[in-house]
């Protein structure tokens, strides 16, 4: 997978090259590249920002710039594949695991981190008539740029294609992946500050432990996000579930 990155702050994206990230990439898995916006504009003060029509706090990012620096880094390859382009943005579609798992199958992700108020909307307009263009929040908050969210979609992706993690399994069994929360994990020692680890983990009994960690996820989704519960298919709540 190839991952381009536009920022003003291309530090910001150095933890990509970190751990096991800078693994996959020293694999080869994924190239990740990181392009300095300031490097399209042409002006001595290096300028991407102006103020926005129609009054209002803060600045918006130029038109110009975001145009000369996406025609550069989304330019076609030789076979025409283009990438995803990803915005981050508190106004976009919540990323969710099932995004993470489509992303995960692109040959092609480019992110432009937006600063300030955003960037000017004709960046998009214009490129959805190329590429396909992902306008995503990774929740209701709002940062000071998209570099942070950029940092978390590419970990929540990369971590799903072959050989990046060290066990596979954990990638399958992970949260969301059956739609629940996960229920409490444990390990040595035994007890810890009077703390002992539920018996029925220790019991060998799986059948017994399976159904206790599938309680455990159905009980933390419904107190913490219950909503997950109306997402989940009439298949998949036995009767026990339902008893709960
Ligand atoms: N949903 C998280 C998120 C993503 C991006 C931004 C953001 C803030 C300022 C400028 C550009 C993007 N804020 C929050």
């Amino acid at each position: 997978m190839r991952i381009d990155v536009l920022t003003i702050f291309p530090e910001y994206l150095e933890p990509l090259r970190a751990a096991l990230l800078g693994k996959a990439i020293d694999k080869k898995l994924i190239s990740v590249d990181v392009h300095d916006l300031r490097d399209y504009t042409h002006d001595v003060h290096k300028a991407v920002d102006d103020s926005p029509y129609g009054g209002g706090p803060g600045m918006v990012m130029k038109p110009q710039v975001w145009g000369e620096a996406l025609d550069t880094v989304c330019a076609p390859e030789a076979d025409g594949t283009l990438p995803r382009l990803i915005v981050p943005t508190p106004a976009g579609r919540p990323f969710t695991q099932e995004m993470a798992r489509e992303y995960a199958t692109l040959p092609w992700l480019a992110f432009a981190c937006g600063r300030y108020e955003g960037i000017d909307q004709r960046v998009v307009d214009d490129s959805a008539g190329r590429m396909q263009v992902d306008e995503v929040s990774i929740g209701d908050y709002v940062l000071v740029g998209g570099e942070v969210a950029v940092l978390v979609m590419v970990e929540a992706v990369a971590r799903l294609l072959p050989g990046v993690l060290g066990n596979p399994a954990s990638a399958e069994q992970d949260s969301f992946s059956d739609g629940l929360l996960e229920g409490p994990s444990y390990t040595r020692p035994e007890v810890w500050r009077d703390l002992a680890v539920p018996s029925v983990l220790r019991s060998g009994n799986h059948k017994l432990i399976d159904r206790w960690r599938r309680d455990q996820a159905l009980e933390r989704t419904f107190h913490r996000r219950p909503e997950l519960l109306d997402r989940l298919g009439d298949d998949q709540l036995d009767k026990h579930d339902r008893a709960l």
